[in-house]
């Protein structure tokens, strides 16, 4: 028998198997031998907070690929009602554009052929537009982020400093007083300002050095476009992000990045949500293409983004997708090797947790806080008993069920970009 994890009896008598996707089969335990037997799919039809776990090496950025891979091959009309964001803060995503063919064999196991992700857009930030192209990885569009939508606590926290420090103070008196007398301004425009105040030498040069060096990371413009160009429906929009890396400080740009364009999401959606009740209300109306798509969001490494002992600039804006992107139609899904760090939000409110292995004490303590909903067994001993060791299998939890799926996910159709590099380098797929 089909599962759909995240669908309710209700739904499965309305829908069927529409409005969900493909990803991987349930292991069943017969003569203490473990085989796999029934089809697992995943309800997208609504919206989900999901959380995938796993220590390094068992699967997790694979599973979220995979996830999107099936994402973007939804029926036509769901298609363009949807649009996939991954923040791809360790550049393994844009690989999603080459077919898997080191799997081929595995693949075919699953009745599957390696298959590039055609309607992926892989974009980048405007000004390392010369450095992604050094690295010669495909880029289809490029992003900005307007200056004047960063409110003064959010520079605070962007440049990693105590909100309750004298320079912090100014920072968010001159982005205050920035906001009051211009509709729009630059980086430039903050220095200048800054500049001509009659303040302590040292403060000032400190606050002009911290706001030229957000100039030079190539991401800011007065002139930036709106998000719809991070959120075409039908697309798994990649947002590469990971070359900030290399930057001091580089998690609190990147989390800047998720967090401002989050936010614009959630407020984008909130409007357009209202516009497609009225259509619903009023029955002459057909109810074609959404103006805003559906948005799943995608976070790996979610822990540095949404940290249980921190605020990052990206807290406030996923902790509201979290509380309240259910009504607005957004799915949130992170992925971490350390649940045992992520705020506490996201455990007490996934309502699918798909956990691969895991070993650290911290993390199986927090893993354990959701089992604890399902059954009395611990999350390791169950999983000992439920699932082989082997790559890819996880334990699926599932609020709507009220249930614990052991499952192997599916292989990867695309090129996985995230696997560990070997010494000996050799294509052993060729060799058969
Ligand atoms: N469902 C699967 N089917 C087949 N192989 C898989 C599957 N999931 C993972 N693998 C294999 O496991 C390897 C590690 O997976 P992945 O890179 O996703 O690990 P990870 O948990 O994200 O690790 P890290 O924390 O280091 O990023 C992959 O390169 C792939 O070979």
């Amino acid at each position: 028998m089909d599962i759909i994890i995240g669908r309710s009896l209700d739904d499965l008598e309305k829908y069927g198997l529409k409005g969900s996707i493909f990803i991987g089969k349930e292991y069943i335990k017969m003569e203490n031998a473990l085989s796999l037997a029934n089809t697992v799919y995943l309800d997208v039809n609504l919206p989900h907070l999901i959380l995938i776990a796993g220590k390094r090496g068992q699967g997790k950025s694979y599973t979220l690929a995979s996830i999107f891979e099936s994402l973007s091959d939804l029926e036509k009309d769901l298609l363009n009602n949807f649009s996939g964001l991954i923040f791809d803060t360790m550049g393994i995503f844009w690989t999603m554009k080459f077919p898997n063919y080191r799997d081929a064999e595995l693949l075919e196991k699953w009745g599957l052929k390696p298959k590039s992700i055609k309607n992926c857009r892989i974009i980048v930030p405007k000004g390392l537009l010369d450095e992604y192209r050094n690295i010669n990885i495909p880029i289809d569009d490029v992003f900005q982020l307007n200056p004047a939508d960063l409110s003064g606590i959010e520079w605070v926290l962007t440049f990693n400093l105590d909100p309750t420090s004298n320079i912090a103070l100014y920072i968010q008196k001159i982005i205050k007083r920035m906001k009051e007398n211009n509709n729009g301004y630059s980086i430039q425009d903050i220095i200048s300002y800054t500049e001509k105040l009659d303040i302590d030498s040292n403060m000032k040069n400190a606050i002009t050095t911290y706001f030229e060096n957000a100039d030079s990371w190539g991401l800011f413009s007065e002139k930036a476009e709106s998000i719809r160009n991070l959120t075409k429906p039908g697309y798994i929009n990649i947002l590469d992000i990971s070359l900030y890396t290399a930057i001091t400080g580089g998690w609190s740009i990147k989390n800047l990045v998720i967090g401002l364009i989050s936010k614009k999401i959630f407020y984008q959606r909130l409007i357009y949500r209202k516009v497609e009740e009225l259509e619903e209300i009023y029955i002459s109306k057909e109810l074609g293409t959404r103006e805003f798509p559906l948005i799943w969001i995608a976070i790996d490494e979610a822990h540095e983004a949404l940290p249980n002992d921190s605020i990052t600039p990206a807290t406030e804006p996923l902790i509201q997708i979290i509380r309240e992107g259910r009504q607005p139609g957004i799915t949130l899904v992170l992925a971490t090797q350390q649940p045992g760090k992520m705020h506490t939000d996201v455990i007490t409110q996934s309502d699918i947790v798909i956990s691969h292995r895991v070993t650290a004490e911290r993390d199986l303590k927090s893993l354990n806080e959701i089992m604890k909903n399902f059954t009395a067994q611990d999350i390791d001993i169950y999983m000992n008993d439920n699932l082989p060791k082997k790559k890819g299998a996880a334990l699926i939890l599932d609020d709507k069920s009220e249930r614990i799926y052991p499952v192997q996910m599916k292989p990867r159709v695309s090129w996985h970009g995230g696997s560990d590099p070997t010494l000996i380098r050799k294509r052993l797929w060729l060799e058969g």
